[in-house]
Order: structure tokens, then sequence, then C-alpha cells
């Protein structure tokens, strides 16, 4: 059985807080989700702002080749005819062929919020959907609140169902908009309402009980053929259902249905991160399916077996979404752990070495290492203890100072300079550098005294700098622990750490390791 996927991260996604898309941006999402395959793309509310108004004029402009395009909008003020309402004129102006329609089920709602007769509603519904209908469109219509307007007054929320239904809706669409129905309360109304109207049901969730997921795929069982959802669970308050795992779910895991016209799921991973550079935000690394972490194997046991049998840990091959299986090195690996890594790293299979290699993580991890996120530092440590690590420079001296000087200029805040002097193959580099601080400093003159010998430093830059204390057992002070994100020119990212009392210390520690990383990277092309 085929479902339809109906994509609101431009609308309901764009409701989630922290969540903002610029004109060009929602252009960008809505032509991948189309590439994908995503059957029904939701652009906007016209009616809501000039943005949303221009993303639809963008798109008529140069229509999706796949996607229907859909513009949403609520049903027709009180007391006015649709051909009068100024909602009803900016989903027309759309040019969108799919118009959602989103009204109230819950007689709760009609008469404390909408302050409209019963009647009233159901004709707005009914009008609305006929007037758009009758202009030429398809129409989807949202029943908001809709399993809790069943729960209260069963018939009436029936007859709204019905009335949109007759009126020429073409997809009825349930919307757990509170988030706070149970899987097997969705399964039964979705039983209950598809035997009452004659259109097929669609499902929209929420993630207020972190059941969104689950409850798309309840209705999926019960019936419905149409999913509402956004990609990385964008949405109102905790989210909507992530679209993400509602396909990889339909599309692997449950026997006898079919998303994206039967395409494979091997572009989620890219299309979820995707989604979350242009918004950006930061991924979510144990996001199911496509987190990070969702195929990274940290204890001993799991990657001792996992060597054995890749699937004696994992649910799924991680390749079926994209995404990869990692092996992290710990306090908690066994010589498992440091034989994959070591494998990637093309050293020799050697019990006494991986046990010294083990032996050093356990010990640098209860010093305050940490080797999850700075796999270029593991690399250069492993090669350290097998001896083959020649250093491409050493530190004769640095020299770090910052001067505040009062009375100049209000605006004038410290100025920060750092002294670098190294030995490169007998000869003494010696260089000084300003920054925005100690650290940024201290990389412009490390950057200075290579970049003579070593150009290719110049396609590297720091992008990420994270300073955490930590109080280690074997230590009674402080230290603090630096992480350093760097990415290269190809689009490669490698992470570094140093750990010390100091933190200009620690921070020239992982510093240094990010530049050596990235000249045996160049030295191994
Ligand atoms: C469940 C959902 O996610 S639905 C989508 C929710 N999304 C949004 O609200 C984002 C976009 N919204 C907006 O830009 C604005 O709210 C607008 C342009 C739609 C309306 O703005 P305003 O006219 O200033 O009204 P406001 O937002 O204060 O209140 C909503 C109005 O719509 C009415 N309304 C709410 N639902 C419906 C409905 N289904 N049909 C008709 N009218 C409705 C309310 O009664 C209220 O009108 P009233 O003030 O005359 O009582
Ligand atoms: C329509 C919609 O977004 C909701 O009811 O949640």
């Amino acid at each position: 059985m085929q479902i339809e996927i109906y994509d609101t991260t431009l609308r309901d996604g764009a409701q989630g807080e922290g969540v903002n898309f610029s004109l060009d941006d929602k252009v960008l999402i809505a032509r991948r989700l189309d590439e994908v395959g995503v059957d029904f793309v939701e652009g906007g509310y016209p009616l809501s702002n000039p943005k949303d108004a221009e993303f639809f004029q963008r798109i008529a402009a140069d229509p999706l080749k796949h996607s229907k395009l859909c513009a949403f909008g609520m049903t027709r003020r009180r007391g006015m005819k649709p051909a009068d309402d100024p909602g009803m004129k900016s989903l027309m102006d759309s040019q969108a062929p799919v118009v959602t329609i989103v009204g109230k089920t819950s007689d709760f709602h009609v008469a404390e919020v909408l302050r409209v007769s019963e009647q009233e509603n159901i004709d707005m519904i009914a009008e609305t959907i006929a007037y758009f209908v009758g202009e030429g469109r398809e129409v989807i219509y949202d029943a908001e609140h809709c399993f809790d307007g069943l729960k209260i007054n069963e018939a009436y929320a029936l007859q709204t169902l019905t009335a949109a239904a007759d009126a020429g809706a073409m997809r009825i669409v349930m919307c757990d908009t509170n988030g706070g129905t149970m899987p097997e309360e969705v399964a039964h109304y979705v039983k209950l309402v598809q035997e009452a109207v004659d259109k097929p049901v669609g499902i929209h969730t929420h993630n207020d009980c972190e059941l969104a997921i689950a409850n798309s795929l309840a209705a999926v069982d019960a019936g419905a053929t149409h999913v509402q959802g956004t990609i990385n669970g964008f949405g109102e308050r905790c989210g909507n259902a992530d679209l993400i795992s509602v396909m990889a779910n339909l599309g692997l895991k449950k026997k006898g249905y079919q998303v994206l016209g039967g395409k494979q799921t091997e572009h989620l991973t890219e299309l979820s991160r995707y989604v979350y550079e242009i918004a950006n935000m930061g991924y979510r690394i144990n996001q199911p399916f496509v987190g990070a972490s969702a195929f990274a194997h940290k204890g001993g046991m799991h990657v001792h077996a996992v060597n054995r049998v890749a699937h004696s840990y994992e649910h799924i091959p991680p390749e079926s979404v994209g995404n990869e299986r990692r092996v992290l090195v710990s306090e908690l690996s066994g010589r498992s752990n440091i034989l994959a890594m070591a494998t990637k790293l093309n050293l020799q299979e050697d019990k006494e070495l991986m046990d010294r290699i083990l032996h050093e993580v356990v010990e640098l991890e209860n010093q305050g290492y940490q080797f999850e996120a700075a796999e270029a530092s593991f690399a250069l440590l492993v090669q350290r203890i097998a001896g083959t690590f020649a250093p491409h420079f050493e530190l004769v001296k640095y020299h770090v100072s910052t001067e505040s000087r009062g009375g100049v200029s209000l605006n004038e805040g410290p100025v920060t300079e750092a002294t670098v002097k190294l030995s490169i193959d007998d000869e003494i580099e010696h260089r000084v550098a300003e920054g925005d601080g100690p650290i940024n400093a201290l990389d412009g003159a490390l950057r200075k005294a290579l970049k003579g010998r070593f150009p290719a430093l110049a396609q590297m830059q720091l992008v990420d700098y994270k300073v955490r204390v930590i109080n280690s057992e074997a230590a009674t002070a402080a230290s603090v622990r630096v992480i350093i994100e760097t990415r290269d020119s190809d689009g490669e990212t490698w992470g570094t750490v140093g750990v010390n009392e100091n933190v200009i210390q620690a921070s020239w520690d992982a510093l240094v390791d990010s530049f050596e990383y990235k000249l045996a990277k160049e030295g191994r092309a």
C-alpha cells in the first residue's frame, strides 16, 4: 500500500520556536522535497505574511516537478461569503493547485474560541471547501482538534467531517492538534472516521507526549493513507511527527507499505542535515535513523559483536538511510573498539599494541580527555604509541598577552597578542599575531609561522571551540577540556582535544593536533 507523504516543514515546522526560514530558504527546501519525491509540499500561509505570499509566486513562476504544492489557510471568517474573505483571496492568488483548509471539529472550540453557532461552523467548512472546488482547486481538509472533538461530542465532530467530505475535500486529515492522544485512541477513531466519510483519511500529529510517530503509524495501520509531518520534527511546541522517521519506518520496517513511490530511503540522512543546515540549527546527534549516533557503537561488548556480525547491534544497515557506522573510543572501550579504529587507520593487528593503546585511552580519559568527539587526536595518539608519528614542527615557546587600556575610547576592547616560536627542520620561525582573544591570536601566529612551508593550511578553518571544566579523579585541581572542530575545504571535519589546568595550554594542545592532522592528511594525499 502506497502512503502519501505531506510535508508541512515550511508552515507548521516554521511555527516551531527558533525556526525561521527566509524566502530563499523556503524555496530551497521546497525544491529539495520535490527532488526527493514527497507527494505534497505545504509552502506556507499566504494570508499570514508577505514572505509566504511571495514564496507561492516564486514557485508559480517555476513549478515543482513532482510534488503538489499546497497553500494553507483557515475556513472563511464568520458571517462572510468566501469570495469576500481576504483569506480566500490570498489562497486563490497563491495559484497553488492544492488548498489545505483548517477547520474546527470540536464543539468546545466552536463555542469558546470561534464563538459561532455549531451550524455556522459547519457552513464555514462546507462553503469554503465548495468555493475552492468550484474554482478548480483540490482541497485537503485539516480537521483541527479532531480526536479531542470526537471524544467530547462524537456526533458533532463526525458532522463537521462529513460536511467537508461532501463539499468536495479530497482528503480528510485527522489532526491531533494538542498532541495528547494515545496510539490506541488514534487507531479507534481513524477506523470510526473511515466508516463515516467516503474520502481517504490522513493523519497529522504533534509530539507533546513523544508519540507523534507512534500515533502516525497507528493511524496508518488503522487505514489512514496520508501522513502529514515535518522534516526533523520541527513544529509548534514539541514539534510535529518527524517525517524522516515516518518514512524510514514505513519504507523499511513496517511490512506492506511504500512511501515516495517506492523510491529508496538512502537520501534521508542527507535530507535531514540539509534542512538543519538551511534552518541554521545543529543536528540532533541521537536522532533515530539519521543522527550521527544512530549507528555509533561505544560499549566494548557491542563493538566486539559488531566487528563479527554488523547487524548484531544494528536494527537496519546504516547505508539504507544514507547514514554510517561509527566506532567510538572511550574508557568504555575494549580491544575491539581500538582494533576497529586502528583498522581505519591502516594499522596492523597487533594485540600488544592494541593493549597499550587501550590502556593509554583509559588513563587519559581518567585525566579528563575524551576521544569520542576528537577522532583526529585519537589517530595521532595511536601513531605516537606505535612510534610512527613524525611531527611537522616543534614548539620552542609561545607567549600570549592581553592588554586593556583605559581612557582611549569607550569602544576599545582588550587587545590580545600571541607570539609563537617554532623549530621546523632545524630552522626557527618566530611570528606574532593579534586576535579576538588568546586562541584566535595563537591560531593566527601558528598559521603565520607555518604558512611558508605548508600553504595547504590555508584550506582549513576552526569552526567550533568548546571548553568544559572537569574534575578528574586523578587530580584534585580542576582542569579544563578543550575540544576544537576544524573543517577542511573538501568538507571533512575533525575534532581534537587538549586537557590542562591552564585553558591556554589545553587550547594549544588541541590546536597543534588539528594542524598536525591536516599536515598528515596532506602527506597522505
Ligand atoms: C493548528 C494550526 O496550526 S492552525 C495554523 C496556525 N498558524 C498560525 O496562526 C500562523 C499564521 N497566522 C497568522 O498570521 C494570523 O493569525 C492570521 C493572519 C491568520 C490571522 O490574524 P488576525 O486576523 O490578526 O487574527 P488572530 O490571529 O488574532 O486570531 C485568529 C482569528 O481567526 C479566527 N479563527 C481561528 N480559527 C478559525 C477557523 N478555522 N476558521 C475561521 N476563523 C478562525 C479566530 O476566531 C480569530 O478571529 P477573531 O479575532 O475575529 O475571533
Ligand atoms: C492543522 C494543524 O496544524 C493542526 O491541527 O495541528
